[in-house]
């Protein structure tokens, strides 16, 4: 069964993002219809990321202007493309910024949920067949991490949607498109977590989930960290044990110290939920020496660089990092949606502030609100 709109072009209304570091347009567009193995969805809800509010900034080294951002989307599918076998029309769907094709190496190896089925083209802000499906006054309109959610209409390919429960709100659950599974999954996924001592760098929407996923997996001492006091009660109603402002600490004594000192010689596990290489440092070297690994999250600017010394890599600290929290999307995610329907996840508590598309400028202020 088809829509009515199935095979025709649908203008639709969407926010454009014409060039870095200016506020994004609200703009008629028009949406063709899906290629083959391709899915036209009609976006219902979106959240914000802060990767949304870096690429816009022009800091994204694979920033492309003008193109339409976002990636926290949850919708119903319009129509499908041929060869389309995995969704339906009708059907809940959130789009995957991270593909699941199960065939490609990455996906058959079973060592990563990154996949390689289009990634490249997706890098370059166009479909698997190197095109674009939105148009805006006679210009193409390039597409965002595979997924363009703020537009009311969006095409994404095959491998990167999933149908999810039809009973989840989709106003809550489009925030598991990103923030709340990567760092979930990023904790939770970690091998080895279980009663150990953890400390989260950044009280942000990814910090959080990580809080959330270590208070799942028991670990011991949960230790948040992040410059801003204010953050305290909600890090310790997520599941952490214990609230670090760096900035609060004497004179003379670095958060490094700080964090050695109350896990009686370094952590097991540390994450950077910032995206600040100076922290990402921090938490490698409040690791325990011997065995503790560092999780790097957070999207540094371009051409930002990590450094530490290679000594403490030779002492047996390890430094790795972690995209969608290691999730397969199409596998994983629809499991971490009932997580939430069943109570054992927290998703609602995130939605802090309501916008429409046409409060889309005030929905990044909104992020910054103290
Ligand atoms: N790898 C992946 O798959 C994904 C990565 N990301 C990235 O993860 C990062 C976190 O995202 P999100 O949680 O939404 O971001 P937020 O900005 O909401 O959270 C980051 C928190 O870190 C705090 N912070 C800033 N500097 C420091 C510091 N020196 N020490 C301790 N805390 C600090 C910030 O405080 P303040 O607000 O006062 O600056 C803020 O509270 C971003 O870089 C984002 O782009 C997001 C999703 C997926
Ligand atoms: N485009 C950037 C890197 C941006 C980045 O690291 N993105 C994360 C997701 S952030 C979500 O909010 C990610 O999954 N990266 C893996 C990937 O394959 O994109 C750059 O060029 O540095
Ligand atoms: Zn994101
Ligand atoms: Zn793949």
């Amino acid at each position: 069964m088809s829509s009515e709109t199935a095979g025709k072009v649908i203008t639709c209304k969407a926010a454009i993002a014409w060039e870095a570091d200016k506020p994004l347009s609200i703009e008629d567009v028009e949406v063709s219809p899906p290629k083959a193995h391709e899915v036209r969805v009609k976006i219902l809800y979106t959240g914000i990321c802060h990767t949304d509010a870096y690429t816009l900034s022009g800091q994204d080294a694979e920033g492309i202007f003008p193109s339409i951002l976002g990636h926290e989307g949850g919708g119903v599918v319009e129509s499908v493309g041929e060869g389309v076998t995995n969704v339906k029309v009708g059907d809940h769907v959130i789009p995957l910024y991270t593909a699941e094709c199960r065939e490609c190496k990455f996906c058959k190896s079973g060592k990563t949920n990154l996949c390689g089925a289009v990634r490249a083209t997706q890098g370059k802000g166009v479909m698997p067949d190197g095109t674009v499906r939105f148009k805006c006054k006679g210009k193409d309109i390039y597409h965002f991490m595979g997924t363009s959610t703020f537009s009311q209409y969006t095409v994404v390919a095959d491998v990167s949607i999933v149908t999810v429960n039809p009973n989840a709100p989709l106003d809550k659950a489009c925030l598991l498109g990103c923030g709340i599974t990567t760092g979930f999954g990023a904790l939770t996924k970690t091998p080895d977590v279980e009663n150990s001592n953890v400390a989260v760098f950044g009280v942000g929407c990814v910090g959080l989930s990580i809080l959330q996923g270590a208070r799942a997996k028991k670990c011991a001492k949960v230790i948040a960290i992040d410059t801003n006091s204010n953050k305290k009660d909600v890090a310790l109603k997520f599941g952490a044990t214990e609230f670090i402002n760096p900035k609060d600490l004497p004179e003379g004594q670095s958060i490094v110290d700080k964090l050695i000192e109350m896990t009686d010689g370094g952590c097991d596990f540390t994450y950077d939920a910032t995206g600040n290489i100076q922290v990402m440092r921090q938490a490698l070297e409040a690791c325990h020496k011997g065995w503790g690994v560092s999780t790097v999250i957070g999207v540094a600017p371009a051409g930002a660089e990590i450094s530490t010394r290679p000594f403490q890599l030779v002492t047996g600290r390890v430094w790795k990092g972690s995209a969608f929290g290691g999730v397969k999307g199409r596998t994983e995610l629809p499991g971490i949606v009932e997580d939430y329907m069943n109570g054992t996840l927290m998703v609602d508590e995130f939605v802090t502030h309501h916008q429409t598309l046409s409060g889309i400028n005030a929905g990044f202020d909104d992020m910054h609100i103290r």
